[in-house]
């Protein structure tokens, strides 16, 4: 599909979108989820939705936007760099978008930043250069191709003296799940900027591109010029390195990724096309990471054994804290990740010592990698340490929903905090206080 061979022909909204919800249930099925369930009846609908919301670009035209804009707008004279007619250069900066990595299926959030130089005395209404960026972001997409598709669309539909296109995209970190572990050191995002550039900006040494990058830098944006990535180079999705086999029986895992191939069409996409080969595959590795284990909460060892044997036992009037413990889950409403930090603090009874950080991040590991919503891991990460301690226990989660950043209301930079207290932290302020000042004054990992 070329850039200018736009949109899909739309076939069936509707018996579309009824076909990814059926496969949304075989997914949530592989995850052995009861599809009638309380907090998932919905789901199949919701994926749905969103995942069309997501991709709307395959059903948009780039030309219709820019055509109806143009306005005619004389410049000081017909050299280059006079704004107006044949003119300066004219650049918006910091224009947030979402698309999906094609390569995981995942959101990813972009800044995009985007210049042209009038020509033709005319010059074209601002916010369309955003509206046609949206277009191509709200499409399964790889960074460098987003970044061309926009500069080509732009440039075809304004017939400008040139147009460049940056992009500094954001994606979720992957946690390292091969080695057992959740770093609590992780960086919370995997970052690439790339850029694209037409007409006088098409050799990437053209002085214009300083002009453009020092535009940018009055903002605070320092991209590297050369930053055009080139295709056959490493791909930036972090799922593409994470070769973890799936654990799950064969022909579950072959379901899904059918379910997940048939999701691909009923968007209008080629799963064969070069971008998308092993896509389905490296979805299902991701959702499997949420496969519900019904197995007790399995602490390796015997938790007292695992004790912090470094520490000597605990008195009744000591708080405890493990603070910032890393966590990804998958929101169950949307099939969307959220990730944060999970703080706990506890008074542990005399003659016990404090639990090993290592005991506490199973826990959290345990609960975080299941289908759920924020209330209830913390509520069980609550009493689950409750359980091994005997009552006094606060826990504190903050995390960023992508279901609430990347789609539907769109609200980046939204976080969400959510409380839990046992035994003397539901009844004694101080000590509540006391580890709240604790988490503000233990800076993030
Ligand atoms: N309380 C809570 N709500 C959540 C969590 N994760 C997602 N949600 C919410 O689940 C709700 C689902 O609402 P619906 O109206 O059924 O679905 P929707 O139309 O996709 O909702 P919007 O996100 O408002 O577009 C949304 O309001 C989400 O913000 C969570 O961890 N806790
Ligand atoms: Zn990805």
């Amino acid at each position: 599909m070329g850039v200018l061979d736009e949109g899909h022909v739309e076939v069936g909204f509707e018996q579309e979108t009824l076909a990814i919800e059926e496969a949304v249930k075989v997914l949530l099925q592989g995850l052995g989820e009861d599809i009638n369930g309380e907090g998932l009846s919905k789901t199949p609908a919701r994926v749905a939705k969103a995942l069309r919301e997501g991709t709307r670009g395959y059903r948009q035209k780039a030309k219709d936007i820019v055509q109806g804009a143009l306005f005619p707008e004389a410049g000081l004279n017909n050299g280059i760099g006079h704004a107006g007619g044949v003119g300066g250069l004219v650049i918006v900066r910091d224009l947030d978008l979402f698309s999906y990595c094609e390569s995981c299926l995942l959101p990813f959030q972009v800044k995009c930043h985007v210049g042209y130089v009038p020509s033709g005395q005319c010059v074209v209404g601002l916010s369309k250069l955003s509206r046609v960026a949206d277009v191509f972001a709200k499409r399964l997409q790889d960074p460098q191709r987003l970044a061309d598709d926009v500069c080509s669309a732009l440039n075809h539909g304004i017939k400008p003296a040139g147009v460049a296109v940056v992009l500094q995209c954001l994606h979720i970190h992957f946690p390292n799940l091969e080695l057992g572990f959740l770093d609590s050191t992780h960086q919370e995002w995997v970052k690439v900027s790339v850029c694209s550039g037409k007409g006088l900006f098409e050799n990437a040494k053209a002085t214009i591109w300083s002009d453009f990058l020092s535009l940018l830098k009055f903002r605070g944006i320092n991209v590297e010029k050369t930053c055009t990535r080139d295709s056959t180079g490493p791909c930036w999705c972090p799922s593409q390195s994470s070769s973890a086999l799936i654990p799950c029986k064969i022909e579950t895992v072959h379901q899904m990724v059918t379910a997940v191939t048939s999701i691909l069409r009923s968007l209008g996409e080629d799963p064969l096309r070069k971008g998308l080969v092993g896509t389905p595959n490296r979805y299902v590795r991701w959702l499997l990471n949420f496969e519900k284990t019904n197995m007790e909460l399995k602490l390796d060892g015997d938790v007292c054994g695992k004790m912090d044997p470094f520490q000597p036992n605990c008195n009744e009037e000591e708080m405890h804290s493990e603070l910032n413990l890393a966590f990804w889950s998958q929101c169950e409403h949307h099939l969307l990740p959220f990730h944060g930090v999970v703080h706990i603090g506890y008074f542990c009874t005399k003659g016990t010592n404090p639990i090993a950080k290592s005991i506490l991040q199973s826990i959290v590991h345990f609960y975080g990698f299941k289908l759920q919503v924020q209330e209830r891991i913390t509520r069980q990460v609550a009493e689950t340490v409750s359980s091994l301690l005997g009552g006094d226990v606060i826990v504190v989660v903050e995390a960023s929903h992508s279901c609430m950043v990347s789609r539907g209301i769109e609200k980046l930079g939204s976080n969400t905090a959510t409380m839990a207290l046992l035994g003397r932290f539901s009844t004694d302020d101080t000590a509540k206080t006391m580890f709240l000042q604790r988490i503000q004054n233990t800076p993030t990992s």
